[in-house]
């Protein structure tokens, strides 16, 4: 048969999409799931109208911790940025008399020389892999961290790590035997995309009990066992630090990653967005490019994200990013520009943003002096606030939570009492949620279940940020203790 000039044995029967419904639309976007976006956030949003209606409710705000996402709750922007940036959008000003005594002059120099050499400046498209003066310094940032060069021309501004990491699953993923190795819990993009393009989730668990640590022995397990269903392993993802978990790799277990990868010509996903997160002084974050280098490693393909949203910049609005791309055909290189080339290309601003993180001002600068208090105390706040939330959290009846290394969240694992089981399979939801819902209800703190993240079966957490400003931080402490005291006192002992 053929139906508007199309032939159904080429693209199948013709099925009625006007009106669009869920039934006819791709069952993809159906099923992929969000959960740091999902039916609590939702629920916080009606009752954050509620509360600006005047309706009473037990809190007077609703405090959302459940994205990284710190200017929504108050971070200052760092200047450095956020100067440049403005002369980038409004070159006029520089013209003002009163230019030199608002804007320090390197920050001056440095609009000029991204203006100079962005043809149309910020209002124009660049180059679909970003403007080649920004990934110039995003590559010098690079090399810097590193010890290693970094071509430009492997470099692909992006808006926010995750067009990243859309990019490569559209890259990978073949067909639905095509798998990811994923950690669990993971972030959920993951999850989602590997949905959204048809691949399989193939879940590697981080061990809780041992400070969410990585076992090799489980990549090749999860790895021969797909293969031998006919699966194919097509990529490993790493978050490092982790989020939800928190944890940071040591350099052993990266060179044991980076081998296992080589051994099973399997390209590696390393998602490196909280690089500058780090609040273990015996700890330091190891980009996997370093280790690539250190091992002369030229045959595992890796891709490895950035980003401008997270550190201490949180810069999230103005989705910026980058992917590194390393030991890759020219041939695939040239591919993976075409794809960029579909999207035009990434927002300049937030490619101008993501250079000046990988290249900030350098001691005797003139602006180095406030750029450097602004991270360091940005970074010792967020260390605190880190501290001070795994106190309370570990305090809690039937809670542990390992302590948070790096990034921005905390991952308590919470026993929760049969009641709450029983009351939360009655009502068709998963026992965290439950309890994350009855927490929003009752405090207006918004996280994420750990069901939204996946987890081992029969295990409950959940993921809060600690992003909260500290002057409140000692009054959501107390919201906390309350709730689950109460929760507690209402479904029982908690299970052990
Ligand atoms: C591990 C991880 N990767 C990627 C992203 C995406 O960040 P963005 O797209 O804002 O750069 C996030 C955001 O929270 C994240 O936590």
């Amino acid at each position: 048969m053929v139906a508007n000039g199309v032939s159904d044995s080429v693209n199948g029967p013709q099925a009625s999409c006007s009106p669009l419904s869920l039934e006819n639309i791709n069952p993809k976007v159906v099923q992929a799931q969000y959960a740091v976006r999902g039916e609590i956030v939702i629920r916080a949003k009606e009752l954050e109208d509620k509360l600006h209606d005047g309706e009473k409710l037990p809190f007077d705000k609703v405090l959302y911790c459940n994205i990284g996402n710190p200017q929504q709750l108050g971070q200052h922007p760092v200047t450095f940025y956020r100067q440049v940036l403005a002369l980038c959008d409004y070159p006029e000003l520089m013209d003002n008399a009163q230019a030199q005594n608002i804007f320090p002059s390197d920050v001056i120099a440095r609009a000029k020389k991204y203006l100079a050499a962005i043809p149309g400046g910020t209002g124009a498209y660049s180059d679909s892999r970003g403007a080649m003066v920004l990934r110039q310094d995003i590559a010098k940032g690079i090399e810097e961290r590193d010890g290693y060069p970094c071509d430009p021309d492997n470099l692909f501004l992006t808006d926010g790590a995750s067009q990243g990491v859309h990019s490569m699953m559209r890259l990978l993923l073949r067909n639905e035997k095509d798998c990811i190795l994923t950690p669990i819990p993971q972030y959920p993009l993951y999850s989602a995309t590997l949905t959204l393009y048809g691949g399989e989730l193939l879940p590697y668990y981080l061990h809780e009990e041992t400070g969410w640590s990585l076992d090799i022995n489980e990549l090749r397990e999860q790895t021969y066992k797909a293969r031998s269903e006919g699966k194919s392993v097509r990529g490993l993802v790493v978050i490092n630090p982790g989020n939800p978990t928190g944890q940071i790799l040591s350099y052993e277990n990266q060179v044991d990653v980076v081998k296992f990868c080589k051994e099973e010509g399997i390209a590696l996903l390393a998602d490196e967005v909280y690089q500058a997160n780090i609040y273990r002084p015996d700890k330091a974050f190891t980009s996997f490019k370093k280790v690539l280098c250190d091992l002369k490693e030229k045959e595992v393909t890796l891709a490895s994200m950035m980003s401008i949203s997270k550190g201490f910049y949180g810069e999230c609005g103005r989705r910026g990013g980058y992917t590194e791309l390393v030991n890759l055909d020219p041939k695939v290189l040239a591919e993976v520009y075409k794809l960029a080339s579909i999207n035009l290309c990434s927002n300049v601003n937030g490619q101008i943003c993501m250079a000046l993180v990988m290249n900030p001002p350098k001691e005797g600068d003139p602006s180095y002096k406030l750029y450097a208090e602004e991270r360091n105390e940005l970074l010792a706040s967020l260390k605190r606030r880190a501290v001070k939330l795994h106190k309370t959290l570990s305090a809690l009846q039937g809670v542990t939570c390992t302590e948070p290394e790096g990034a921005l969240y905390a991952m308590p694992h919470i026993r929760l009492p049969q009641g709450a089981i029983e009351a939360a399979k009655k009502v068709g939801k998963a026992p965290d949620f439950f309890y994350c819902m009855q927490l929003l209800e009752e405090t207006g703190i918004v996280t994420v279940p750990g069901s939204g993240f996946k987890q081992e079966e029969g295990t409950y957490h959940f993921r809060t940020t600690f992003l909260i400003p500290e002057p409140e931080t000692d009054e959501v402490a107390e919201r906390l203790v309350k709730f689950h005291n109460s929760f507690l006192a209402k479904y029982g002992e908690p299970e052990q």
